[in-house]
Protein backbone atom coordinates (compact mmCIF):
# COMPACT_ATOMS: atom_id res chain seq x y z
CA UNK A 1 0.00 0.00 0.00
CA UNK A 2 3.15 2.18 -0.08
CA UNK A 3 6.53 1.90 -1.76
CA UNK A 4 9.69 3.58 -0.53
CA UNK A 5 11.21 4.40 -3.72
CA UNK A 6 15.09 5.03 -4.02
CA UNK A 7 14.81 7.33 -0.82
CA UNK A 8 18.17 9.09 -0.01
CA UNK A 9 18.44 11.92 2.22
CA UNK A 10 21.35 14.77 2.81
CA UNK A 11 22.04 16.64 5.64
CA UNK A 12 25.25 19.04 4.61
CA UNK A 13 27.33 16.83 2.94
CA UNK A 14 26.25 13.90 5.58
CA UNK A 15 24.60 11.20 3.71
CA UNK A 16 21.75 9.63 5.73
CA UNK A 17 19.12 7.47 3.66
CA UNK A 18 21.55 6.17 0.61
CA UNK A 19 18.74 4.46 -2.17
CA UNK A 20 16.40 3.19 0.42
CA UNK A 21 13.83 0.60 -1.09
CA UNK A 22 10.67 -1.43 0.49
CA UNK A 23 6.84 -1.18 0.60
CA UNK A 24 4.79 -1.82 3.41
CA UNK A 25 1.94 -4.41 2.69
CA UNK A 26 -1.58 -3.89 3.89
CA UNK A 27 -2.76 -5.42 7.27
CA UNK A 28 1.37 -5.39 8.05
CA UNK A 29 3.32 -4.48 10.92
CA UNK A 30 6.80 -3.68 9.75
CA UNK A 31 9.61 -2.17 12.25
CA UNK A 32 12.59 -0.44 11.44
CA UNK A 33 15.78 -1.05 13.80
CA UNK A 34 19.25 0.57 13.40
CA UNK A 35 21.93 2.12 15.81
CA UNK A 36 21.69 5.48 17.30
CA UNK A 37 22.03 7.92 14.64
CA UNK A 38 21.26 5.95 11.69
CA UNK A 39 18.44 7.76 10.13
CA UNK A 40 15.44 5.93 11.30
CA UNK A 41 13.39 9.14 12.70
CA UNK A 42 14.47 10.80 9.26
CA UNK A 43 13.15 7.79 7.28
CA UNK A 44 9.63 7.72 9.51
CA UNK A 45 9.20 11.34 8.59
CA UNK A 46 9.74 11.20 5.08
CA UNK A 47 7.22 8.43 5.03
CA UNK A 48 5.10 10.34 6.91
CA UNK A 49 5.57 13.84 4.75
CA UNK A 50 6.90 15.74 7.32
CA UNK A 51 10.50 15.68 5.77
CA UNK A 52 11.43 15.88 2.08
CA UNK A 53 13.98 13.30 0.56
CA UNK A 54 16.98 14.91 -1.24
CA UNK A 55 16.36 12.18 -3.76
CA UNK A 56 13.53 9.09 -4.07
CA UNK A 57 9.21 9.12 -4.28
CA UNK A 58 7.44 7.50 -1.41
CA UNK A 59 4.05 5.98 -3.30
CA UNK A 60 1.35 5.54 -1.62
CA UNK A 61 -1.42 3.51 -3.11
CA UNK A 62 -4.42 6.10 -3.01
CA UNK A 63 -3.14 9.73 -3.02
CA UNK A 64 -5.36 10.50 -0.35
CA UNK A 65 -4.37 7.90 2.04
CA UNK A 66 -4.60 9.02 5.85
CA UNK A 67 -0.97 8.72 7.44
CA UNK A 68 -1.11 8.88 11.43
CA UNK A 69 2.39 9.80 12.94
CA UNK A 70 3.07 9.52 16.39
CA UNK A 71 6.39 11.00 17.31
CA UNK A 72 8.99 9.76 19.98
CA UNK A 73 8.17 12.81 22.49
CA UNK A 74 5.07 13.96 23.67
CA UNK A 75 5.00 17.28 24.84
CA UNK A 76 5.26 18.00 28.32
CA UNK A 77 3.42 20.88 29.15
CA UNK A 78 -0.27 20.00 28.21
CA UNK A 79 -2.89 21.59 30.04
CA UNK A 80 -5.62 20.07 29.01
CA UNK A 81 -7.34 16.29 29.80
CA UNK A 82 -7.91 13.63 27.21
CA UNK A 83 -11.51 14.76 26.76
CA UNK A 84 -10.93 18.44 26.37
CA UNK A 85 -7.50 18.21 23.99
CA UNK A 86 -9.01 15.63 21.39
CA UNK A 87 -12.58 17.11 21.17
CA UNK A 88 -10.46 20.35 20.51
CA UNK A 89 -8.24 18.79 17.97
CA UNK A 90 -10.99 16.71 16.22
CA UNK A 91 -12.92 19.98 16.11
CA UNK A 92 -10.24 21.57 14.42
CA UNK A 93 -10.33 18.60 11.73
CA UNK A 94 -14.12 19.87 11.61
CA UNK A 95 -15.28 16.08 12.67
CA UNK A 96 -19.08 16.56 14.19
CA UNK A 97 -19.26 16.12 18.06
CA UNK A 98 -21.81 13.36 18.76
CA UNK A 99 -19.59 11.18 16.48
CA UNK A 100 -16.29 12.60 18.04
CA UNK A 101 -17.40 12.03 21.55
CA UNK A 102 -18.04 8.36 20.92
CA UNK A 103 -14.88 7.98 19.43
CA UNK A 104 -12.97 9.50 22.16
CA UNK A 105 -14.79 7.69 24.46
CA UNK A 106 -14.38 4.11 22.64
CA UNK A 107 -10.11 5.62 22.05
CA UNK A 108 -10.25 5.86 25.71
CA UNK A 109 -11.52 2.67 27.30
CA UNK A 110 -9.58 0.71 24.52
CA UNK A 111 -6.09 2.47 25.90
CA UNK A 112 -7.12 2.08 29.50
CA UNK A 113 -7.62 5.79 30.35
CA UNK A 114 -11.29 6.15 31.06
CA UNK A 115 -10.30 7.30 34.68
CA UNK A 116 -8.67 9.69 33.76
CA UNK A 117 -10.38 11.35 30.76
CA UNK A 118 -11.04 14.53 32.68
CA UNK A 119 -7.08 15.01 34.53
CA UNK A 120 -4.42 17.24 33.08
CA UNK A 121 -2.03 15.41 30.44
CA UNK A 122 0.71 17.40 31.93
CA UNK A 123 0.27 15.51 35.77
CA UNK A 124 0.66 11.66 33.18
CA UNK A 125 3.61 9.66 33.58
CA UNK A 126 5.35 9.18 30.27
CA UNK A 127 3.51 5.76 29.35
CA UNK A 128 0.16 7.54 29.97
CA UNK A 129 1.34 10.56 27.44
CA UNK A 130 2.81 7.81 25.08
CA UNK A 131 -0.89 6.61 24.74
CA UNK A 132 -2.60 9.69 24.04
CA UNK A 133 0.27 10.53 21.29
CA UNK A 134 -1.38 7.41 20.02
CA UNK A 135 -5.16 8.43 20.57
CA UNK A 136 -4.38 11.41 18.89
CA UNK A 137 -3.23 9.78 15.65
CA UNK A 138 -5.92 7.33 16.05
CA UNK A 139 -8.48 9.81 15.86
CA UNK A 140 -8.84 11.08 12.22
CA UNK A 141 -9.08 7.27 12.05
CA UNK A 142 -5.83 6.77 9.45
CA UNK A 143 -5.06 4.27 7.26
CA UNK A 144 -1.64 3.61 8.35
CA UNK A 145 0.10 4.42 11.61
CA UNK A 146 3.57 5.37 11.83
CA UNK A 147 5.21 5.10 15.19
CA UNK A 148 8.85 6.90 16.59
CA UNK A 149 9.84 4.47 19.28
CA UNK A 150 6.69 3.69 20.96
CA UNK A 151 7.85 1.87 23.76
CA UNK A 152 11.19 4.04 24.53
CA UNK A 153 11.53 4.82 28.27
CA UNK A 154 8.25 3.10 29.81
CA UNK A 155 8.49 0.47 32.45
CA UNK A 156 8.59 -3.12 31.35
CA UNK A 157 4.48 -3.29 32.45
CA UNK A 158 3.61 -0.27 30.34
CA UNK A 159 5.34 -1.42 27.34
CA UNK A 160 3.81 -5.14 27.12
CA UNK A 161 0.45 -3.41 27.94
CA UNK A 162 1.23 -0.98 24.65
CA UNK A 163 2.55 -4.03 22.92
CA UNK A 164 -1.23 -5.60 23.63
CA UNK A 165 -2.86 -1.70 22.23
CA UNK A 166 -0.50 -2.52 18.88
CA UNK A 167 -1.41 -6.11 18.30
CA UNK A 168 -5.32 -5.21 18.87
CA UNK A 169 -5.00 -2.11 16.25
CA UNK A 170 -3.06 -4.34 14.32
CA UNK A 171 -5.61 -7.70 14.39
CA UNK A 172 -7.85 -5.42 13.02
CA UNK A 173 -6.43 -4.57 10.14
CA UNK A 174 -4.54 -1.26 10.55
CA UNK A 175 -1.08 -1.17 9.02
CA UNK A 176 1.96 -0.34 10.89
CA UNK A 177 5.16 1.06 10.59
CA UNK A 178 7.39 1.29 13.89
CA UNK A 179 11.18 2.05 15.03
CA UNK A 180 12.06 0.14 18.53
CA UNK A 181 15.54 -1.72 20.57
CA UNK A 182 13.38 -3.97 22.37
CA UNK A 183 14.18 -7.36 20.98
CA UNK A 184 11.46 -9.21 22.67
CA UNK A 185 8.91 -6.60 21.82
CA UNK A 186 9.79 -6.64 18.11
CA UNK A 187 9.14 -10.51 18.20
CA UNK A 188 5.59 -10.14 19.73
CA UNK A 189 4.65 -7.39 17.51
CA UNK A 190 6.29 -6.81 14.15
CA UNK A 191 5.66 -9.03 11.22
CA UNK A 192 9.00 -8.37 9.55
CA UNK A 193 11.95 -6.12 10.97
CA UNK A 194 14.45 -3.68 8.31
CA UNK A 195 17.79 -2.80 9.82
CA UNK A 196 19.22 0.67 8.42
CA UNK A 197 22.87 0.51 8.21
CA UNK A 198 24.91 2.92 6.73
CA UNK A 199 22.34 4.22 4.62
CA UNK A 200 21.18 1.22 2.92
CA UNK A 201 18.31 -0.81 4.47
CA UNK A 202 18.34 -4.87 4.83
CA UNK A 203 15.40 -7.54 5.75
CA UNK A 204 16.55 -8.93 8.85
CA UNK A 205 13.47 -11.17 10.03
CA UNK A 206 10.36 -12.16 8.99
CA UNK A 207 8.16 -13.57 11.78
CA UNK A 208 5.72 -15.59 11.53
CA UNK A 209 1.91 -14.44 12.40
CA UNK A 210 0.62 -17.20 14.82
CA UNK A 211 -2.29 -15.92 16.52
CA UNK A 212 -4.00 -17.45 19.59
CA UNK A 213 -7.53 -17.26 20.15
CA UNK A 214 -9.08 -17.43 23.57
CA UNK A 215 -12.38 -19.94 23.12
CA UNK A 216 -15.05 -19.68 25.98
CA UNK A 217 -17.49 -22.63 26.55
CA UNK A 218 -19.83 -23.89 29.10
CA UNK A 219 -21.41 -26.98 29.32
CA UNK A 220 -25.00 -27.86 28.49
CA UNK A 221 -25.81 -31.26 30.46
CA UNK A 222 -25.46 -31.54 34.57
CA UNK A 223 -22.86 -34.33 33.74
CA UNK A 224 -19.08 -34.34 34.72
CA UNK A 225 -16.72 -32.37 32.25
CA UNK A 226 -15.95 -35.16 29.42
CA UNK A 227 -12.23 -36.45 29.12
CA UNK A 228 -11.34 -34.09 25.61
CA UNK A 229 -7.57 -34.49 25.61
CA UNK A 230 -7.04 -31.20 24.71
CA UNK A 231 -3.51 -30.95 25.32
CA UNK A 232 -2.74 -31.85 22.32
CA UNK A 233 -4.68 -28.99 20.34
CA UNK A 234 -4.64 -26.31 23.14
CA UNK A 235 -2.11 -24.34 24.31
CA UNK A 236 -4.02 -23.91 27.84
CA UNK A 237 -7.22 -24.71 29.32
CA UNK A 238 -8.90 -23.91 32.57
CA UNK A 239 -12.46 -25.21 33.88
CA UNK A 240 -14.37 -23.98 36.22
CA UNK A 241 -17.77 -24.89 37.59
CA UNK A 242 -19.73 -25.71 33.87
CA UNK A 243 -17.42 -22.98 31.90
CA UNK A 244 -14.30 -23.85 30.21
CA UNK A 245 -11.17 -21.70 28.65
CA UNK A 246 -9.56 -22.63 25.84
CA UNK A 247 -6.11 -20.94 24.89
CA UNK A 248 -5.21 -22.44 20.62
CA UNK A 249 -3.47 -21.19 17.81
CA UNK A 250 -6.07 -19.28 15.33
CA UNK A 251 -5.25 -22.75 13.08
CA UNK A 252 -6.48 -24.76 15.20
CA UNK A 253 -9.49 -22.57 17.16
CA UNK A 254 -12.08 -24.38 14.17
CA UNK A 255 -11.31 -27.85 15.27
CA UNK A 256 -11.26 -27.30 18.98
CA UNK A 257 -14.97 -25.52 18.82
CA UNK A 258 -16.15 -28.33 16.83
CA UNK A 259 -14.75 -30.71 19.28
CA UNK A 260 -16.31 -28.90 22.34
CA UNK A 261 -19.72 -28.78 20.47
CA UNK A 262 -20.27 -32.75 19.95
CA UNK A 263 -19.20 -32.98 23.47
CA UNK A 264 -22.88 -30.80 24.20
CA UNK A 265 -20.84 -27.33 24.78
CA UNK A 266 -22.32 -24.37 23.65
CA UNK A 267 -19.53 -21.88 22.86
CA UNK A 268 -20.14 -18.41 24.77
CA UNK A 269 -17.08 -16.12 22.99
CA UNK A 270 -14.11 -16.60 19.95
CA UNK A 271 -11.72 -13.90 21.02
CA UNK A 272 -8.27 -12.84 20.10
CA UNK A 273 -5.86 -13.12 23.30
CA UNK A 274 -3.19 -10.71 23.21
CA UNK A 275 -1.39 -12.93 26.49
N1 LIG B 1 17.34 18.47 10.81
C1 LIG B 1 18.56 17.91 10.81
N2 LIG B 1 19.64 18.62 10.41
C2 LIG B 1 20.87 18.07 10.36
N3 LIG B 1 21.12 16.78 10.73
C3 LIG B 1 20.08 16.03 11.14
C4 LIG B 1 18.75 16.56 11.20
N4 LIG B 1 17.92 15.58 11.64
C5 LIG B 1 18.70 14.48 11.86
N5 LIG B 1 19.99 14.77 11.57
C6 LIG B 1 21.12 13.83 11.64
O1 LIG B 1 20.79 12.69 10.88
C7 LIG B 1 21.27 11.50 11.51
C8 LIG B 1 20.10 10.54 11.68
O2 LIG B 1 19.20 11.04 12.66
P1 LIG B 1 17.89 10.27 13.07
O3 LIG B 1 17.22 11.04 14.15
O4 LIG B 1 17.09 9.96 11.85
O5 LIG B 1 18.49 8.90 13.64
P2 LIG B 1 17.79 7.73 14.49
O6 LIG B 1 18.25 6.45 13.89
O7 LIG B 1 16.32 7.97 14.57
O8 LIG B 1 18.46 7.91 15.91
P3 LIG B 1 17.91 7.52 17.39
O9 LIG B 1 17.91 6.00 17.48
O10 LIG B 1 18.93 8.14 18.29
O11 LIG B 1 16.53 8.12 17.54
C9 LIG B 1 21.91 11.94 12.81
O12 LIG B 1 23.29 12.03 12.60
C10 LIG B 1 21.33 13.34 13.05
O13 LIG B 1 22.23 14.13 13.75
Amino acid sequence: MIHIDHISKHYDHQKILDHVCFSINREETLAIVGHNGSGKSTLLKIIAGLEKPTAGRIVKKHAEMKIGYVPEQFPNNIRFSPNEYLTLLGEMEGQPLPSLKKKITDLLHTFQLSDYADIRIQHFSKGMKQKIGIMQALLSKPDFLILDEPLSGLDPQSQEELADILNKLKYEGLPILFTCHERKLLERVADRVYRINQGKIIAESVFPRVLTMEIKAVLSTDLPHPELHLETISKSFRIRDRELVIKTTEEQSNQVIVKLITNSYKIRSVNPSYS
